[in-house]
């Protein structure tokens, strides 16, 4: 039996991960968390009975404490219970699947007990790289790549460990604006941002996807997992999404994975790695049925969230975070529809030229990494004129 926590599990990444527990019958789900969707979560309380869940919003945790009263389930809610969850005793894995640096915390947490991470929080790892990983080398714990190039690249590296790469080719679908200009995107509503055209997957990643802004933060977070400078990582745009992301050693060889847009497929290779199990249900790729497979650079130009990204990798430090947070303030600010599609980038570009200003700090504590979080979004906030 493999014992596991779920955080974020009435989300994309949680509810799949729960499918993958489902469909195999030998994992124990021992917690869970979201933010406020309780609905979801009762049933996936009398589902799969943890002994522990969490409610972020207190008033619908308070409501939640008495739906489940017969349960047995333990109900906490805000950033404590978040850290009840990571941190279950029972449970060997936490899975990330929350979005956003909330994120943070409760990994720290979960690693210093000795948990297992499998990761698809991919803002964790851009704002604290630098902490996460010694931590969990020290812990002598895994950080197991869920992000679906991520964990193609993982899987390129297995058995290859001694082997020098020369380059990580990152692929990216190249989102809903593949091939469009600027001047096209001056005109994108939140709607067809909104229309990834390979993944199914929450509001924030889709957007992010729709900027390449997704594609920077991965840049950052295959740096920490592959201990890889960012100038060694390539992005190819790859808009099948089939190529999940390949690996090229010293000798020219190069390694790839490839499957179907199917997120359940790394779940699974994360939470039994390093053993590979059928997956129930999945579609199998069919490459003569497909035919080819299309690649191409990326439009630095057309997506300016790829060229801040490297720039934010490159200096490290606290940039990265201030490149992270500036986003997801910029991203929320788009879905209630404050900014434009191109305030985007330029929030995310203003934030960092500001912090630049200011004077980076070299490596930042998860507190410094958390008050950067608050004043980045009062900046942006007064500058752009949110509520
Ligand atoms: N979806 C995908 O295919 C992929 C996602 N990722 C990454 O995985 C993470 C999750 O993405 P995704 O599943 O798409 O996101 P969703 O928006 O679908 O789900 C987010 C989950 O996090 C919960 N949540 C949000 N804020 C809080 C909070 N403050 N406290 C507790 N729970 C909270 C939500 O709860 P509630 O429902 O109650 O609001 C929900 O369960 C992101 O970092 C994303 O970049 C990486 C690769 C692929
Ligand atoms: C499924 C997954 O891993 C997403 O992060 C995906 O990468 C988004 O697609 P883009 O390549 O469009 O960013
Ligand atoms: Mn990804």
């Amino acid at each position: 039996m493999r014992h596991i926590s779920v955080l974020g599990s009435t989300g994309s990444i949680g509810t799949q991960t729960l499918e993958v527990a489902r469909a195999n019958g030998d994992i124990r789900i021992e917690a869970l968390a979201a933010r406020g969707n309780i609905a979801l979560l009762e049933e996936q309380i009398r589902e799969f009975h943890p002994r522990t869940v969490c409610v972020y919003d207190e008033a619908k945790a308070a409501e939640l404490k008495v739906k489940v009263a017969d349960t047995g389930t333990k109900v906490y809610a805000g950033q404590e219970g978040l850290i009840e969850v990571a941190t279950e005793a029972k449970a060997k894995t936490l899975v990330t699947g929350i979005v956003g640096m909330i994120g943070i915390e409760p990994t720290v947490a979960a690693i210093r007990e000795g948990k297992n991470i499998a990761l698809a929080n991919k803002e964790t790892l851009v704002c604290a790289g630098h902490i996460i990983m010694p931590l969990a080398a020290r812990e002598g714990v895994k950080i197991l790549p869920v992000d679906s190039e991520h964990s193609a690249i993982f899987q390129c590296l297995r058995g290859n460990k001694k082997n020098r790469i020369r380059k990580i080719l990152l692929t990216a679908s190249g989102g809903p604006f593949r091939g469009y200009t600027r001047k096209q995107l001056e005109k994108v509503t939140l709607q067809d941002a909104l229309r990834h055209p390979t993944w199914n997957m929450g509001h924030k990643v889709t957007i992010d996807s729709s900027t390449m802004v997704n594609k920077g933060l991965e840049l950052i977070e295959a740096r920490w997992l592959f201990d890889v400078e960012v100038d060694e990582i390539e992005v190819l745009v790859q808009p099948q999404s089939i190529l999940h992301s390949a690996v090229e050693f010293m000798d020219g060889a190069v390694m790839a994975e490839l499957g179907t847009p199917d997120m359940k497929l790394p779940i699974q290779y994360a939470l039994y790695y390093p053993k590979r199990k059928k997956l129930a249900g999945s579609k199998r790729l069919d490459l003569a049925a497909l035919g080819k497979l299309d690649f191409s650079a990326p439009d630095f130009k057309a997506f300016p969230g790829l060229k801040l990204a490297y720039h934010a990798g490159r200096l490290g430090g606290s940039l990265p975070t201030v490149f992270n947070a500036a986003n997801e303030v910029a991203v929320r600010a788009f879905l209630d529809e404050k900014i434009s599609y191109l305030q985007i980038a330029s929030c995310i570009e203003d934030a960092m030229e500001q912090h630049e200003k200011v004077g980076l700090l070299g490596s930042p504590a998860v507190s410094d990494i958390l008050a950067l979080q608050k004043s980045t979004e009062a900046w942006l906030k007064a500058r752009y004129h949110l509520a």
